[in-house]
This record gives structure tokens, C-alpha cells and sequence, in this order.
């Protein structure tokens, strides 16, 4: 229905169909370069060009702020670290990192591999850079404005690194809260080992909530994060999707888009 709100399908039926599931979404959601899809690793296309990424700022480490934004739990990274390379046409800015998760611990990530899903999947959000060059012949609404690298997570070894995060989550339970990570972490403590990053495949897309904006390079790493079982289930634990505390927040992933035409590469 008009002026709805957007939510994922297991929010539906709870929210009295008052707010709009995934096949109901507007904006540019319903056309055919969306995301996510599954990515059938033996149709990739080897990409030479797609070479090592630099991470620059990656390593600072940082008390960041982290809210529930009532879809998901994002950290915001302030302009801090930002990324060239991986065959990527531009330097991009680090803005936000966010998750999608299940308490099932094999559908929780947004992509598949082969149609393997994983627990969860971690996205860093980035921004092109403004050219200093101003009303030159620059595109207007380009393919790759926005540049996300995303990692699987699956269950495995406790990762220490995660516990700030972890332990956060207990302090944003409801929609639009804030709060501080209590310790200094930094992006890379987040990643995978940096000498497994430089396996990864790409392709075009858009955002996976709406307004599902087709202006997504999408980098998927091969390498997953590990986090304890126990970690992965404290955020569909800890965290609800409304303020009465009524629904936790858990499969907060979009169904698989058709990949239809497009070439998915890989480093
Ligand atoms: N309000 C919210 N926005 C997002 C968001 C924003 C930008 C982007 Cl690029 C994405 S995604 N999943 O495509 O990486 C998600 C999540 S929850
Ligand atoms: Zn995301």
C-alpha cells in the first residue's frame, strides 16, 4: 500500500501486512539488475584487471558508532578509510558497514555460491569520490556511484576481534538506537586475513533494500569471516525490529534476484 514502509517477508504477517515485503518493493526494485543473486562460481569469467584492492585507513582503529536503523545494525565509518584498486575506476569512501543474518546458520547471508548460503553477510559500503573535474561529460547516474565489498560469515572459531560489536548490540535493542563500540577496533580487525582478500568475484548491481538503486560494483569475497556460533546468534538475539520488542530481528536478507544477462568476473 502507498506510504507503507518497507520490511523484510518474515515482518509481514507480524506487522499486520501493514508494512511492504520484498516482492512489494517500489522504486527501482522490481527491474533486472538487482541484488543479490547466486553467483555459479564455474560460469565466472577470470578478470586479469581485477587486481590487489588498497585499503587506505583501514587499519585506524576506532571507538565507531553503531545503531539499529530498524533493518539491520550499521557501524558508521565517517569518511575515514576508503579503498582504490580491485579493479575498481575510482577511490571510494568507507560510509557504513552493516550485516544481513539468520539464526539458521546456513540462510543468512544475501549471495550464494553454487547455492551455498552462509550465516551472515557483512557489507562495507562505499562512495565514489567526486572528481575535481565539475559538469565535465561525468555520468550522471553511473553504474558503480556506489562500491560494496562484501564477506560471508560462517560458524566456526571465536573471533575476538567481533566481541566490541557483539557486546554493542545489547545496548541498540530497538530501532534508532545509538551507541559507542567500548573498545578500538579497526576495519581490517573485521576482515578476513589481508592475503585472502585477493580472491573475489564482481559484477553490477544495485542495493539490496530499497530504493534497490541499480548503481552497485559489487565485490563478493571467496574468503569467509569466522565467528563463534554463539557470536552469530547474539544478533538475532539482542536485537528487534520494533519498539514493543515483540519481533527479533533475524532474516533481514532479500530473496536471490535474477542475474539474468550479466557477467560475473572474478580476481
Ligand atoms: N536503511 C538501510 N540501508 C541499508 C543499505 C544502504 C546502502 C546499501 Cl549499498 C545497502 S546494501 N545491502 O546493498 O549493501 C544497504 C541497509 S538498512
Ligand atoms: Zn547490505
Amino acid at each position: 500500500r502507498a506510504g507503507s514502509h518497507w520490511c523484510y517477508q518474515n515482518q509481514v504477517k507480524p506487522s499486520n501486512y501493514t508494512c511492504l515485503g520484498p516482492d512489494q518493493w517500489g522504486d527501482s526494485c522490481q527491474n533486472d539488475r538487482q541484488s543479490p543473486i547466486n553467483i555459479a562460481t564455474a560460469k565466472t569469467l577470470l578478470d586479469t584487471n581485477l587486481g590487489p584492492f588498497s585499503f587506505s585507513g583501514y587499519d585506524k582503529k576506532q571507538k565507531w558508532a553503531v545503531q539499529n536503523n530498524g533493518h539491520s545494525v550499521m557501524v558508521l565509518l565517517g569518511d575515514e578509510a576508503s579503498i582504490a584498486g580491485g579493479g575498481l575506476a575510482a577511490r571510494y569512501r568507507a560510509k557504513q558497514l552493516h550485516l544481513h543474518w539468520s539464526k539458521v546458520l546456513d540462510w543468512g547471508s544475501e549471495h550464494s555460491f553454487d547455492g551455498d548460503r552462509f550465516a551472515m553477510e557483512m557489507h562495507v559500503v562505499h562512495e565514489k569520490e567526486k572528481g575535481t573535474s565539475r559538469n565535465t561529460n561525468q555520468n550522471q547516474d553511473p553504474k558503480d556511484e556506489i562500491a560494496v565489498l562484501a564477506f560471508m560469515v560462517e560458524a566456526g572459531s571465536k573471533n575476538v576481534n567481533f566481541q566490541p560489536l557483539v557486546q554493542a548490540l545489547s545496548d541498540i535493542p530497538n530501532p534508532n538506537m545509538n551507541t559507542m563500540l567500548k573498545d578500538n577496533i579497526s576495519l581490517f580487525d573485521l576482515l578476513p586475513k589481508k592475503q585472502k582478500l585477493r580472491h573475489y568475484f564482481r559484477y553490477l548491481g544495485s542495493l539490496t533494500t530499497p530504493g534497490c538503486d541499480e548503481k552497485v560494483v559489487w565485490t563478493v569475497f571467496q574468503e569467509p569471516i569466522q565467528l563463534h556460533k554463539d557470536q552469530i546468534l547474539a544478533f538475532s538475539q539482542k536485537l528487534y525490529y520494533d519498539n514493543e520488542k515483540k519481533l527479533k530481528m533475524t532474516d533481514n536478507v532479500r530473496p536471490l534476484q535474477p542475474r539474468g544477462q550479466r557477467q560475473v568476473l572474478r580476481s
